[in-house]
């Protein structure tokens, strides 16, 4: 169905319409930067979405509800990775958003930034502009941060003052999404920050300033209004009544195409094709064509459009129009082992939302009026620190963990984007310059493979790497459109990530077993208690590994010697009017959870689709020539659809 009833009804009316740019995916990226595009309300912007828009849909509005759509095809794709050597085999399961939105609908609401160093590493690897300066004003923009009131700090173990010391020359007003901090915390995170700080890991009381190593009360993107979710949805809400703004939903991009003549050696998007229950449309861009399909499938429209590695686009029958090895390698992701613990009685957590009737009575009586409360509330506490401090001065470990990586440095054959990389994250690590893991308290349980107890209420901490060594990719697997790609991160292929886990989850014991968080802990439940060698931990990382979720990087923004996707306009080389707008373009990780980033991508995006900056040829040379072979193109299949209806 078409969202922006002003505009048109359904996909053969939206596949006649002339747009400037057609957009595939309206998710995280794809609505800021659509948004930005359609501001003059001229600019006329279509964009094709897979999912469905769902306002009004409590598993996504109310924040209590977070995880409950995940795996629920009605929200999620429910990709899996192919088996995984390093983990037994197993294949990890991989949410993504599919409905207006993206996977800011199914996300978990926490809103970060990264550090300095991290975005400047972007600008290293030899994108102009895209460090942390050039980047703050697009990550301010996105955004309105509504702060903390006197009392909402109560019992989260911060300080008001810490919670409103930031410069708010740095955090986002004015912006789409509302972004605030929670109005309720559990029993436990008084005593995990004190215990936290009494293992020389202080409060940081600006995150987002750049250096987010410390603990700290993350902000989360819900709207303390209403307290709903806010998401990326809201640039659709905000355009409702334009004409220039066009998403039609259910609709699933198979193909971009390009005009049958290059321009100055460069192919050049026409438009796309897509499908509607089975049935194939096509609609034209006069001007460009942006995949923001996400990390996994815009790699895939890529190749499914000839562009990708010539051989593996051989192998599928597809005829290769860019060879492009890097399409859908360097795949990086937060891998994150969960370890939770029973708590003693009495002690209050988020289960109490699934084992208190009396209390979920009250709870959803003082949402519904007031519209706060545990339910609006965001539940995790975060920590971002170095290996150094989670070696906790045990230097025989950590040297042991540099040693292990040197050797499997010098054992492996890198691309030449992965040894500048390694050699920044070397660096990260040596001089403590940006946080290699991040551990987040989450008071509930439900993430490990033992099913909770009735009655029982649980504390888990989660372990997450920010910059793993190992790197995957992305692929088709037939030329089969509709057919998910493979996904394979390789998890673990490098002992460096296995060592490093490792040693957060003792850290993380090390804290478990310290006072004052000590008094309110019962048992661990997983790993079970018999679990105390290194190598009983590794066997857990290895049999539980999940991620939370932060994949990037598969259409990197690097030199096209580097193994580059796309240039530093985010247009595919050798393309003269193709760019990727999502996270995929990250060439490098960063220790954050990945919305606000990718809000940022989108703003800047659409910053240099404005100022026509390329680095490629420039569009506006080539427009009346897209157009009227387009024309043509249009003619050509409109005789098709009436031949095909006679
Ligand atoms: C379960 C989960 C929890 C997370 N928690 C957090 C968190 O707490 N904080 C945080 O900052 N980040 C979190 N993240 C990460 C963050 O939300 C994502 O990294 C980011 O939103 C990705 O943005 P994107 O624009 O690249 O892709 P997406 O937002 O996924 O957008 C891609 C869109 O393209 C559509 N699409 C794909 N293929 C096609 C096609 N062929 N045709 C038409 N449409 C198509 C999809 O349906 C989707 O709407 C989480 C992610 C998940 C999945």
């Amino acid at each position: 169905s078409l969202v922006n009833r002003a505009a048109a009804e359904d996909a053969s009316s939206f596949s006649a319409q002339s747009f400037d740019y057609i957009i595939v995916g309206a998710g995280n990226a794809g609505l800021t930067v659509a948004s930005k595009l359609a501001a003059d309300g001229t600019t006329k912007v279509g964009i094709i979405e897979a999912g469905q828009y769902l306002p009004n849909d409590a598993l996504i509005d109310v924040p209590s509800n977070v995880g409950l759509n995940n795996n629920n095809p009605k929200y999620d794709w429910r990709f899996n990775t192919t088996q995984q050597v390093h983990l037994d085999n197993r294949t990890v399961a991989h949410a993504r958003g599919k409905v207006v939105g993206g996977c800011t609908a199914i996300n978990s609401l926490i809103f970060d930034r990264g550090s300095k160093e991290e975005y400047d590493a972007w600008a290293e690897v030899g994108n102009d502009g895209w460090d942390w300066a050039g980047l703050l004003p697009s990550f301010r923009a996105s955004y309105n941060y509504t702060g903390m009131t006197e009392g909402q700090q109560i019992g989260s173990g911060f300080n008001i003052s810490d919670e409103n010391t930031q410069s708010h020359d740095i955090l986002g007003s004015g912006g789409a999404i509302q972004v605030s901090q929670n109005t309720y915390y559990s029993d436990i995170s008084v005593p995990y920050v004190k215990t936290t700080n009494s293992l020389n890991i202080t409060i940081n009381t600006a995150p987002d300033s750049g250096d987010p190593v410390g603990i700290y009360n993350p902000p989360a993107s819900i709207d303390r209004k209403t307290g709903k979710r806010s998401y990326a949805a809201a640039y659709y809400t905000a355009n409702l009544n334009k004409t220039n703004f066009v998403v039609l939903t259910g609709a699933q991009a198979t193909k971009v195409n390009f005009l049958p003549n290059k321009q100055d050696g460069k192919i050049v998007a026409s438009g796309v094709t897509f499908q509607v229950n089975g049935t194939s449309y096509v609609v034209n861009a006069t001007k460009e064509v942006i995949l923001s399909a996400g990390v996994f499938q815009s790699p895939q429209l890529l190749e499914l459009s000839g562009i990708g590695n010539a051989t593996l686009l051989q192998s599928h029958g597809i005829t290769p129009l860019i060879d492009l090895p890097g399409v859908g390698e360097n795949l990086q992701d937060h891998a994150m082992s969960a370890q939770m613990w029973q708590v003693k009685p009495g002690v209050k957590t988020w289960d109490q939302l699934r084992i208190n009737q009396t209390f979920v009575a009250e709870a959803a009586l003082q949402y519904n009026t007031t519209h706060d409360g545990i339910m609006s509330s965001g539940r995790s506490v975060l920590t971002f620190t170095s290996f150094k401090t989670t070696a906790g001065g045990n230097d025989t470990e950590y040297q042991g963990m540099l040693s292990t990586l040197e050797g499997w440095l010098n054992s492996t054959t890198q691309t030449p984007l992965q040894s500048k990389q390694y050699d920044i994250q070397k660096r990260w690590i040596n001089e403590e310059t940006a946080p290699g893991i991040e551990f987040l308290m989450v008071p509930i349980g439900g993430f490990t493979r033992t099913r909770v107890a009735n009655e029982t209420s649980y504390m888990t901490v989660l372990t997450v790497l920010q910059h793993p060594f190992s790197r995957g990719s992305v692929h088709i697997n037939s030329s089969d459109p509709l057919e998910l790609p493979n996904v394979d991160p390789r998890y673990l292929s490098s002992p460096f990530d296995l060592a490093a886990l490792v040693q957060g989850l003792k850290f993380i014991n090390k804290l478990v077993s310290s006072a004052p968080l000590s008094d309110l802990i019962d048992t661990r439940v997983d790993p079970a208690t018999n679990s105390t060698t290194t190598q009983d931990f590794e066997q857990y990382v290895r049999a539980s590994l999940q991620t939370i979720k932060h994949p990037i990087g598969t259409c990197a923004m690097a030199p096209q010697n580097l193994n580059g996707v796309v240039d530093s306009s985010l247009k595919v080389w050798g393309s003269a009017n193709l760019r990727v707008v999502d996270a995929s373009i990250l060439p490098q990780h960063v220790a954050a959870h990945l919305q606000s980033t990718v809000y940022a991508i989108g703003e800047k995006a659409g910053d240099i689709i404005k100022s026509g900056r390329s680095t490629g040829a420039t569009n506006n040379a080539r427009s009346g020539d897209v157009q009227s072979l387009l024309t043509v193109t249009a003619i050509i299949v409109m005789v098709t659809l009436v031949t095909t209806i006679l």
